[in-house]
Formats: structure tokens, sequence, C-alpha cells
């Protein structure tokens, strides 16, 4: 059992965040990695998948939505997913981690979370007071999901 938590950042806040859900992740063999470097071989069944990414323009970055339409085709069948972005806070700011878990949900994963948002105070950060802990805490509610879903599987 293990989790990749895949992120796109231009600027380091996204990938804080992704460090922050891996230190919450703890005990679930947790790694890092920068969506270019992402296989989909590297994941088994009962593994993780987080995929985060800022919003750009409403959207996943291009990169994002690359490896995305890429895992598609391959299938995340039995791969449990959980998504994340990281956003302005606006009125109008658009979404990515609701269209990332779209993504992985039509590919055959298993959703384990709701998409999370998590806040900038511009385009290039910081992040907001308290949104690296929040990241954290999340990690570890995705560890006992994880654990929960494998319980399952051995029942
Ligand atoms: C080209 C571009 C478009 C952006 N569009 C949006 C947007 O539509 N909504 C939003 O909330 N933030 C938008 N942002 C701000 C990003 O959310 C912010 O730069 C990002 O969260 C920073 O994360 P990073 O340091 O990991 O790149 C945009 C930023 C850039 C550079």
């Amino acid at each position: 059992m293990k989790a990749l938590i895949v992120y796109d950042s231009a600027y380091g806040n996204t990938k804080a965040i992704a460090e922050a859900v891996a230190s919450g992740l703890g005990t679930a063999n947790a790694s890092t990695v920068p969506v270019a470097r992402f296989r989909r071989a590297d994941l088994s069944v009962g593994d993780l998948l987080v995929v985060g990414s800022p919003i750009n323009g409403w959207r996943p970055t291009p990169k994002t939505m690359e490896t995305l339409t890429a895992v598609e085709s391959e299938g995340l069948m039995g791969v449990l997913a959980a998504a994340f972005d990281t956003r302005v806070k606006l009125f109008i700011h658009g979404d990515a981690a609701g269209k990332i878990s779209r993504h992985l949900k039509k590919a055959g994963a298993t959703p384990v979370s709701k998409p999370m948002p998590f806040y900038v105070g511009g385009t290039e950060g910081p992040l907001l007071p308290g949104e690296t802990d929040r990241a954290k805490t999340w990690g570890a509610q995705l560890l006992s999901l994880m654990k929960s879903q494998a319980a399952k599987r051995s029942q």
C-alpha cells in the first residue's frame, strides 16, 4: 500500500501542499512526484493517487491535463484517488480539483475524498496561513480512508 502525490507547480505553492499531504499520510509510504515524472506503472491495486494542480485559467494546468488524458487511456481500476488544487480566494476562481477528480473517476479510480481547495494570497503565493496544516490533516484523513478501503478489500 503506497501513496503517490502527483503535482504541478510554477511557484512552489502546490508543491508545498503536496509535501504536507505526504507528511500527513505518514505510514502510507507516501512520495511526491512532479507531474512530468509520473508513470502509471508505478501504481498497483490498492495504492492511492493524489493529483494536485494550481488553477490556471479556471482549469488544471496543461501538463496536468495531458497526464490525466494519458492515464484515462491506460485506466486506473483498483486505484484509490483524491484531488486538490491551489487557487486565489476570489468570488470567481474556477476549479481544477473537481475536474481532476472527474478525470480520475472516468479512468476507473475509486474516489476517497471530495476535491480539496487550498488558498494562496496571489499568483505567486504565499499560501494563506494554516493551509499547510490543513493539507497535513487532509493527508491523515486520506490515510484512514486508505486503511478502511484495504479492510473492505480483505473481507
Ligand atoms: C496563467 C495563470 C492563470 C491563473 N488562473 C487562475 C484562475 O483562473 N483561478 C484562480 O483561482 N487562480 C488562478 N491563478 C493563480 C494560481 O492559482 C496560483 O498562481 C497558484 O495557485 C500558485 O501555485 P503554484 O505556486 O504551485 O504555481 C492563475 C495563475 C496563472 C499563472
